[in-house]
This record gives C-alpha cells, sequence and structure tokens, in this order.
C-alpha cells in the first residue's frame, strides 16, 4: 500500500505555505530567516486548519450603528497544540497565532542517527520528556514537527498522546515536510490522526533525511551545525 491509497493524508496546498516551504528550502536561508519562515508557515498552516476543519456558527452582533450577524470559528478555545522538540518550536510560535489560547503539550523526542535506520526503516527514538495538558472530548488535537521522515518520531509521540487521550474532536499530525514512508507508518500505526503536510517529497535517503526536504530542521533552526 501507498500513501496514496490512503484517504487520511491531506496537503496543505495554500499559495503562501508552497512560497514560504520553498525559501525555507533554499539552503542559502541562514538562520534567522529559516526560523521565522517557520514561525510564518505555522501561522499559515493553523488558518488553514481554521478554515477546513473548524465549524463557523451565526452569532448576533451588534455595531456601533446597527443590529447585524456574524460569523464566528466554533472550538477555538478547544484546542491542543502538542510541540515536538525540538525543531517543532518556531512552527508551534506560528500556530499559537492562529489559536492564541489553546493549550499546550510538549514531548521531547530525538532520533538515535548514531544506531541508523532498521531493516523496516525505523530509527530509536528517544523520549526524554513528556507534559501534556487534559485532552477532552470536544479537543482539537494538533501534534506539530515540521519534518516528518521515517515517522518514528511521531509513531512513538502519538503512543503517548493516545495514552492520556481516548476521545477528541479531531487528531491532526502537522508536517512541513512529509516523506511517504513516514506518512504510510504513521498513518496506519494511529488510524484515528489525519495528517496534514505542506509537501510530500521523493524519497528518504540512507541516512534517513527527506529528499529534497530542506536538511535538518533543528539545527538549521537552532544553529546546531
Ligand atoms: O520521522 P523521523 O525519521 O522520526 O524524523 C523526524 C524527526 O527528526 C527531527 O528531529 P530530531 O531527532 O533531529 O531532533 P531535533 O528536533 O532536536 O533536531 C524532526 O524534527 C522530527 O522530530
Ligand atoms: O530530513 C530530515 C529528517 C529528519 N529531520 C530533519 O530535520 N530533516
Ligand atoms: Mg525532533
Amino acid at each position: 500500500m501507498t500513501i496514496e491509497d490512503r484517504d487520511d493524508a491531506y496537503l496543505i496546498t495554500h499559495a503562501l505555505a508552497t512560497d514560504t516551504l520553498s525559501r525555507l528550502r533554499d539552503v542559502e536561508t541562514e538562520q534567522v530567516a529559516f526560523r521565522k519562515g517557520l514561525v510564518k508557515l505555522g501561522r499559515i498552516c493553523g488558518y488553514e486548519i481554521i478554515d477546513g476543519a473548524m465549524e463557523t456558527e451565526y452569532v448576533p452582533v451588534e455595531t456601533p450603528l446597527a443590529e447585524t450577524t456574524g460569523e464566528r470559528v466554533k472550538g477555538l478555545d478547544d484546542v491542543v497544540i502538542i510541540n515536538v522538540l525540538r525543531a517543532a518550536t518556531p512552527f508551534v510560535e506560528g500556530l499559537l497565532k492562529a489559536f492564541p489560547r489553546a493549550k499546550q503539550g510538549v514531548i521531547s523526542a530525538g532520533r538515535d542517527e548514531a544506531a541508523g535506520m532498521n531493516e523496516d526503516g525505523e530509527f530509536p527514538i528517544t523520549i526524554d520528556y513528556v507534559k501534556l495538558p487534559e485532552i477532552r472530548s470536544a479537543d482539537t488535537v494538533i501534534v506539530a514537527d515540521p519534518m516528518l521522515a521515517t515517522g518514528s518520531t511521531m509513531a512513538a509521540v502519538l503512543d503517548h498522546v493516545l495514552d492520556e487521550a481516548d476521545d477528541f474532536e479531531d487528531l491532526f499530525v502537522l508536517s512541513a515536510v512529509s516523506a511517504p514512508a513516514g506518512l504510510l507508518r504513521v498513518s496506519e500505526a494511529v488510524p484515528e490522526a489525519d495528517l496534514l503536510t505542506v509537501a510530500i517529497d521523493d524519497r528518504l535517503d540512507d541516512d534517513g533525511f527527506i529528499v529534497p526536504g530542506l536538511g535538518d530542521a533543528g539545527d538549521r533552526a537552532f544553529r546546531t551545525v
């Protein structure tokens, strides 16, 4: 089965999202522009989630001049955003501009790149820290990580999320760049999640990096190379 055969992966196609991602991909984009680009992309993705997945309701509004009917987004306070440290930090900063009152969770996850991928194309994942808010049935949960490569990190992260939450309105896995293998792994492991991504790239290289991708998102944002 390929990811195209599944119906739980969606592309975010807003022109500003693809524009911003293209700048992030550019090897000449330095740390500050890279970090700001991730913030901007997070904001656009947040707006797209609101536009594509959240309901609105009509409400009476009194303007300074007259009574009228307005339209409000429902459930904006019932949002949980989970930041997968560390590369997701600027991405989440952008998401919070769309969902300023979201409850936030943090999961620190790293893949053991020295160990490399096993024969199934998975990395060993170390989870050092988990702090999640209470997740309620009305909540829209967004687990954000700009890179979904082998899917090993996201699968491990979602195990922790699902330990805390058995009922929610929606569960979104949001990434900027995904590899087909990672999307498929997460889609099969957690069928209740909807996978949102700005791009599905060609493949993984032998080191588990997305090609063409954008390189190591954490290193570029935090200047650790
Ligand atoms: O789909 P996977 O193969 O698991 O790879 C994706 C993960 O790799 C990166 O994190 P990394 O482990 O480099 O940590 P960092 O965020 O601290 O840089 C990225 O931010 C994802 O969390
Ligand atoms: O291509 C990749 C894969 C994992 N993590 C990244 O930051 N980039
Ligand atoms: Mg990570």
